[in-house]
């Protein structure tokens, strides 16, 4: 396993370059210039969503990838990288890391968390592996099945922590001190300073997508200011 990327990201900005069909940037072109132009800036690596969007951002960027591959199965609650199907296509396009969905929910193809990842990491032994997870527990489980790192991404998005303050500190305080893994500060960082605490309070890398690369969102937090 290459853990020379875990070096390359460290104490650095990892930047989410995502946009789904019903937002006004879906476009693997844009991601393409939206990594670029995190590359740019200094971001130290990408996170990004499907094959098509990764192919895309590979032609200008040379940072280490995070890759995902949001996949809704009938009305399942578990979206990232939920069956063995996207890790397959994940690893076939060639990324440094692959999150997936590490929470308790139950699993479009019927597996536990458990079963499903045995079967990736027998399958993918040398791939590193980020659990996508919403809470502290939920982290130290990812750790000790196997996966190499550990993030809060889904924190606030369960039933079970909907309505949670983000960035939670707290979260990834307890994780770094207790998981044994690296762990990954993501969701709802706003701004500069969330980012500088994050690190600071001991994550090994954070990533910033809405902030950065979703410019409804952000113009319509100040749209609100007005109000
Ligand atoms: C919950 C979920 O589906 N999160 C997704 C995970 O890939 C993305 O939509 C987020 O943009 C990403 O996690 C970064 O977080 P934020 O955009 O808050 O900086």
């Amino acid at each position: 396993m290459d853990h020379s990327v875990l070096y390359k990201v460290k104490g650095g900005l990892i930047v989410s370059c995502q946009a789904l069909e019903h937002e006004p940037l879906h476009s693997s072109y844009i991601m393409g210039r939206m990594a670029y132009a995190a590359k740019l800036g200094g971001a130290v690596g990408i996170r990004a969503n499907t094959v098509e969007d990764i192919r895309e951002i590979k032609k200008t960027v040379d940072l280490p990838i995070i890759g995902i591959i949001k996949q809704q199965y009938g009305d399942c609650n578990v979206y990232i990288t939920p069956t063995i199907k996207e890790v397959d296509a994940l690893v076939e396009c060639g990324v440094d890391i692959i999150a997936i969905d590490a929470t308790k929910r139950e699993r479009p193809d019927g597996k536990t968390l458990d079963e499903s990842f045995k079967e990736i990491r027998e399958k993918y032994p040398d791939q590193l592996f980020m659990a996508d997870c919403s809470t502290y527990e939920e982290g130290i489980h990812a750790a000790e099945i196997g996966f190499d790192l550990i993030g809060t991404t889904m924190h606030g998005y369960t039933d079970y922590t909907q309505g949670a303050t983000l960035p939670n500190f707290d979260l990834i305080g307890s994780l770094v001190r207790d998981c044994g893994k690296p762990v990954i500060a993501e969701g709802g960082i706003w701004c500069p300073e969330d980012l500088r605490k994050a690190i600071d309070t001991g994550a090994l890398t954070a990533v910033v997508g809405t902030a950065i690369t979703r410019p409804m969102d952000i113009t319509k937090r100040y749209v609100e200011a007005l109000q």
